[in-house]
């Protein structure tokens, strides 16, 4: 019996979601044998600079395709919004598994949610899509530098660094920390990045073993949902430190796409939607992006591109 072996990061979170899929190709697939080989990216050893100024894309993935490449693993699951559009000549995205709660969380231990917080409220995101929606909804707040993974940056809100703080819910959730999030970000409020929430799985291009072994845990809807998305990113050609979000829905085949580009002040957010057949995913993306481009999406990005 042969060992599929699965690179992962060593955050919390890595590992919740490398465990998972090792638990979904077990249960698919009974008497397969598989193996984590959790591992250190620079992303993880690069945690003083905030994100957005070390800038580089794929920060968390080299290593872990690095090690595929070099046969010392199999796949490796990735935060699908942790993904650089562009993959490295023999590998691929093979698997996008079931979204989680696609929403941000409004973490606090002292307010309920984002209308309670007093003028001038200390928050907590590294994001820039974050920062540039709650500047537009409230531009008397403070937004401070968060990093770290999901547990130092809950250690740096109960600290009392910040009055509240802003994290993917999928994260949380997934951790067992559900019962901090003191309320939900509705995505009119704070669209999602790209990808939030879903997991995807990289592999070989030419391993069909592997890929066989996979098949079984891709969700289609979530895969249609991410290509939109990631489309239109990748036309923007975001990374994953932009100021921009795209959420997608799909309901009988049809899907529904919308996307944002934001000043970091929060002064100017533009945003379009777009509506079409759910095959046509990736095409509607760059349609969403054409659209964004259009109203001067381009010239907020060169800017914020230039302070990074
Ligand atoms: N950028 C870090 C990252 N990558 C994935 C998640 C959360 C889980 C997800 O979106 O799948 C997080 C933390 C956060 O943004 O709060």
């Amino acid at each position: 019996m042969q060992t599929l072996r699965i690179a992962t990061r060593k955050s919390a979170l890595a590992l919740w979601q490398a465990n998972y899929v090792k638990t979904a190709l077990e249960q698919a697939h009974p008497g397969l044998q598989v193996e984590l080989v959790p591992m250190s990216t620079q992303g993880d050893k690069i945690l003083d600079t905030p994100l957005a100024k070390i800038g580089g894309k794929g920060l968390f993935v080299k290593e872990l395709e690095t090690a595929m490449l070099e046969g010392r693993a199999d796949i490796a699951v990735h935060s699908m919004k942790d993904v650089p559009v562009e993959f490295p000549e023999g590998l691929m995205l093979h698997t996008i598994c079931q979204r989680e709660d696609p929403r941000d969380a409004f973490v606090s231990n002292r307010y309920a949610s984002l209308t309670e917080l007093p003028q001038g409220a200390v928050v907590g995101t590294s994001s820039l899509r974050r920062q540039c929606q709650l500047k537009a909804l409230r531009p008397d707040l403070q937004i401070r530098d968060l990093r770290g993974n999901v547990n130092t940056r809950l250690a740096k809100l109960d600290a009392g660094e910040f009055d509240a703080i802003i994290l993917a819910s999928a994260g949380l959730i997934r951790l067992g920390f559900a019962e901090r999030i003191a309320s939900y970000l509705e995505v009119e409020t704070s669209l999602p990045a790209n990808g939030q929430g879903a997991v995807g799985i990289e592999c070989r291009t030419g391993d069909l073993w592997v890929q066989q072994l996979l098949a079984p845990l891709e969700h289609k809807d979530t895969r249609i949902c991410v290509l939109a998305e990631r489309a239109m990113n990748r036309r923007l050609q975001g990374g994953c430190q932009v100021p921009i979000g795209a959420f997608a829905l799909v309901e009988q085949q049809q899907l529904w796409l919308r996307g944002l580009v934001g000043q970091l002040d929060g002064s100017q957010i533009l945003r379009a939607e777009v509506r079409g057949a759910a095959a046509d995913a990736e095409a509607l993306g760059e349609q969403l992006a054409q659209q964004l481009l259009a109203l001067g999406a381009d010239q907020i990005l060169t800017a914020v591109y230039q302070q990074a």
